[in-house]
C-alpha cells in the first residue's frame, strides 16, 4: 500500500499536509506521533472512511478511490479501540460478519470462526456463544482482531487497538499480535500515540508530527538510537536508555578484549572474570538488558566484575563488563545504520 502526496483538509484546516509513504508487503508499520498530528486521518483514508483532498493511495495496483468503498472495506481489515463489537450478536456471529456479507456457507463460516478464535487465544467452546458484555476488555479486543482477520485480508488497519486494555493485558496482546502478524504475513498499518508500543511491535516506525509530516521512517532501534529530528528525539527522549537496552544486542566489538581477536596471530584465552565463578555466561547477540541483569547478578554489592561471553558454538570469545554496555550504547547511537 502506498500514499503518494496525500492531503486532507477539513474546512480550511490541514489534517494531513503532503504525505508520501510506502507500506511494505508483510510488514507491521506503526504510525506514532502526538495527539492531533493526523495519524487516524491517514489510516482512515486507506479504507475510504475519509476521502483525501488530494493525492493517491494505491493498494496492489489499484487507486483505492477507484474501488467501491464497501468492497474495499471487505478487503481491508479494520480494528479500532473498543472494537465496536455488535452488542446483540454473539462472539461467533461477530467474527462471522464479513464471511456472512460475502455469502460463505454455514460450514465454511463455522470452521473459520473456530479457527480464528483459537488463533487469537480464545477457546471456541468457551467463547463462541458468549455476548460481548460477558467479555473482558482484552477478550473483546481479541474478538475484534479475529473479526478483522476473518477473510484473511491482505491489509489490516489498526487504530489504537490496545488502547482500552490494562497495561498487563496490553503487553501480552501486543506480543501475541506481533507474533500472529508474522505468522500470517498480513500487511499491517497501525496507529498509536505510545512510542513504547511502537518500538515493541513494529518492523518499521513512522514518526509523524503535525500535518502528518513524516519525521522519520526506520526500524525501531534506529529511531530510538538515532532520532532524525528534534521532534523524534522529543518523543523517544524519556526512557531512551531503557529502550536501547531492550532493543540493542551484544556484538563482538563491545567485548572487553575485543582487540585480542584482531591482533595478528593473537590467541584468545578465556578471560579471568568474576562471572566465571558463578557459572553464568552470556551469548553474542544477547539483549543488552539481559547483559545488565547478568552483570548485576555476577557483581555482588561491590559492583564490578564481568561475565564470559560465548559464540554460537559455545566458545568463549570475550567478557562483558559495565564498559561493554557503555561501548554498546555508544556504538548504537553513533556511526552507520543501526541493525534492527
Ligand atoms: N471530521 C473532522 N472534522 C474537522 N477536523 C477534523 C476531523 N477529524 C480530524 N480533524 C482534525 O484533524 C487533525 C488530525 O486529527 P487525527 O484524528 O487524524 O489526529 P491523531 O493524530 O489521530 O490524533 P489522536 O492521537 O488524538 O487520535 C486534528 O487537528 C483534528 O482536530
Amino acid at each position: 500500500m502506498r500514499f503518494d502526496g496525500v492531503r486532507k483538509e477539513y474546512a480550511g484546516s490541514v489534517a494531513v499536509d503532503d504525505l508520501s509513504l510506502a507500506v511494505r508487503e508483510h510488514e507491521l508499520l506503526v504510525l506514532v506521533g502526538p495527539s492531533g498530528c493526523g495519524k487516524s486521518t491517514t489510516l482512515r483514508m486507506a479504507n475510504r472512511l475519509v476521502e483525501p483532498t488530494a493525492g493517491r493511495i494505491v493498494l496492489g495496483d489499484e487507486d483505492v478511490t477507484d474501488v467501491d468503498p464497501v468492497a474495499l472495506r471487505r478487503r481491508i481489515g479494520y480494528v479500532i479501540q473498543n472494537v465496536g463489537l455488535f452488542p446483540h450478536r454473539t462472539v461467533a456471529q461477530n467474527v462471522a460478519t464479513v464471511p456472512g456479507l460475502l455469502g460463505w456457507d454455514r460450514r465454511r463460516t463455522r470452521e473459520r470462526v473456530t479457527e480464528l478464535l483459537a488463533l487469537v487465544g480464545l477457546d471456541p467452546d468457551r467463547y463462541a456463544r458468549r455476548w460481548p458484555h460477558e467479555l473482558s476488555g482484552g477478550e473483546r479486543q481479541r474478538v475484534g482482531v479475529a473479526r478483522a482477520l476473518a477473510t484473511d485480508p491482505p491489509v489490516l488497519l489498526m487504530d489504537e487497538p490496545f488502547g482500552a486494555v490494562d497495561p498487563v493485558g496490553r503487553a501480552r496482546l501486543q506480543q501475541e499480535f506481533a507474533r500472529l502478524q508474522r505468522e500470517l504475513g498480513t500487511t499491517v498499518m497501525m496507529v498509536t500515540h505510545d512510542i513504547d508500543e511502537a518500538v515493541r511491535m513494529a518492523d518499521r516506525v513512522a514518526v509523524l508530527s503535525r500535518g502528518a509530516h513524516l519525521e522519520q521512517l526506520a526500524p525501531p532501534l534506529e529511531v530510538v538510537a538515532r532520532p532524525a529530528s528534534a521532534a523524534v528525539a522529543d518523543l523517544v527522549g524519556r526512557g531512551r536508555t531503557a529502550r536501547l537496552l531492550a532493543l540493542g544486542r551484544l556484538e563482538p566489538s563491545d567485548l572487553d578484549d575485543a582487540g585480542a581477536a584482531t591482533r595478528p596471530g593473537g590467541t584468545r584465552d578465556a578471560p579471568a572474570t568474576a562471572g566465571a565463578g558463578t557459572g553464568r555466561t552470556l551469548r553474542l547477540g544477547a539483549e543488552l538488558g539481559d547483559v545488565v541483569t547478568a552483570l548485576t547478578d555476577a557483581a555482588g554489592a561491590s559492583g564490578g566484575g564481568a561475565v564470559p561471553v560465548l559464540d554460537a558454538s559455545g566458545h568463549v570469545v570475550g567478557a562483558a563488563s559495565a564498559q561493554t554496555v557503555v561501548r554498546a550504547l555508544h556504538r548504537l547511537t553513533s556511526g552507520g545504520p543501526a541493525a534492527g
